[in-house]
């Protein structure tokens, strides 16, 4: 495995496999890389033969208060885990290469409606500074295929909208969420709970499946359901940033005659801002 850091570098190891007509497959990433990440990459391993992750923490997707500099950065470990899990090489720029004239001069992707809701609304700008960068990824490695977690629900939406939207020539896959034993699903900012903390995390999911045991049983006062949901939260030591249940395509509040409905929720521990999503199908 090849680790590169310049877009240059990139471009002469790709050209090769391109040469060879090899299928390439990227998985981005901001590292910190857990058995999510890695189910990503041995997703697009089964698919093309050669695999690019990308480890970048994009400075562009950060709101002012948010954790940039604390994101936790741990390369070595990262490209251990990559090199084992078959990625064949893996792209770590630093913010100039990526932004050379800095982000206020930088041209920006806008998603609009999927980006708006959830997510969108709690990080303002967040999805703009997402599509941005996956934008230049698929620009600048030019994959057959990207693989995304279907634990960013919405990510993968605005994702899969942009690549629509531009008629960029890469597949978009989206892979299931890896959970932790007790359910809560894995992700980097899972390090930084308090070991209490750590154990009312698994409500998020838990508070999920409730939820969509309700709709499955045919209740549809979904405004209702929210709201016992919000309780549950907050009654368990969590602050509910939302709790919506959505059509899963346009995002856009689920009505009763919706067949695919996701429940996304994103709740703090502490100062901890963890999310998860559960789908049903009815
Ligand atoms: N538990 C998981 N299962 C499947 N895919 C995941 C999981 N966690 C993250 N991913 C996916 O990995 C890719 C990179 O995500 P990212 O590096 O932000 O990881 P993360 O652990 O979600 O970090 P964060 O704590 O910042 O949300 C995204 O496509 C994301 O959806
Ligand atoms: C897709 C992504 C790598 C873009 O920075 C990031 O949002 C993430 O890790 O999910
Ligand atoms: N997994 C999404 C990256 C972020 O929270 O910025």
């Amino acid at each position: 495995m090849r680790t590169v850091h310049t877009l240059k570098e990139l471009r002469t190891m790709l050209r090769g496999y391109r040469q060879k007509g090899k299928r390439i497959a990227l998985v981005p990433t901001m590292g910190n890389l857990h058995e999510g990440h890695i189910s990503l990459v041995r997703r697009a391993s089964e698919t093309a033969e050669i695999v690019v992750t990308s480890i970048f923490v994009n400075p562009m997707q950060f709101g002012a208060t948010e954790d940039l500099d604390s994101y936790p950065r741990t390369l070595q470990e990262d490209q251990d885990a990559l090199d084992k899990a078959g990625s064949t090489l893996v792209f770590t720029p630093s913010n100039s290469e990526i932004y050379p004239e800095g982000l206020a001069r930088q041209t920006r992707v806008v998603v609009p409606e999927v980006s708006e809701g959830h997510c969108g609304a709690s990080r303002p700008g967040h999805f703009e500074g997402v599509a941005t960068v996956v934008t230049m990824l698929f620009n600048m490695v030019q994959p057959d295929v990207a693989v995304f977690g279907e634990k960013d629900f919405q990510q993968l939406a605005v994702i899969r909208k942009l690549t629509r939207d531009l008629m960029l020539p890469v597949e978009i896959v989206g892979a299931p969420t890896i959970r932790e034993k007790d359910g809560l699903a894995k992700s980097s900012r899972n390090g930084y709970l308090s070991k209490s903390e750590r154990a009312k995390a698994p409500v998020i999911y838990s508070t999920l499946q409730a939820a969509v045991e309700k709709i499955r049983q045919g209740r549809t006062d979904f405004k209702t359901i929210e709201a016992e949901a919000s309780q549950a939260l907050n009654d368990a030591g969590l602050r509910p940033d939302y709790f919506n249940i959505a059509n899963s395509v346009t995002l856009k509040p689920a009505t009763p005659d919706d067949a695919d409905i996701t429940v996304l929720a994103a709740a703090f521990l502490g100062t901890t801002r963890l999310i998860d999503n559960l789908s049903v199908a009815r």
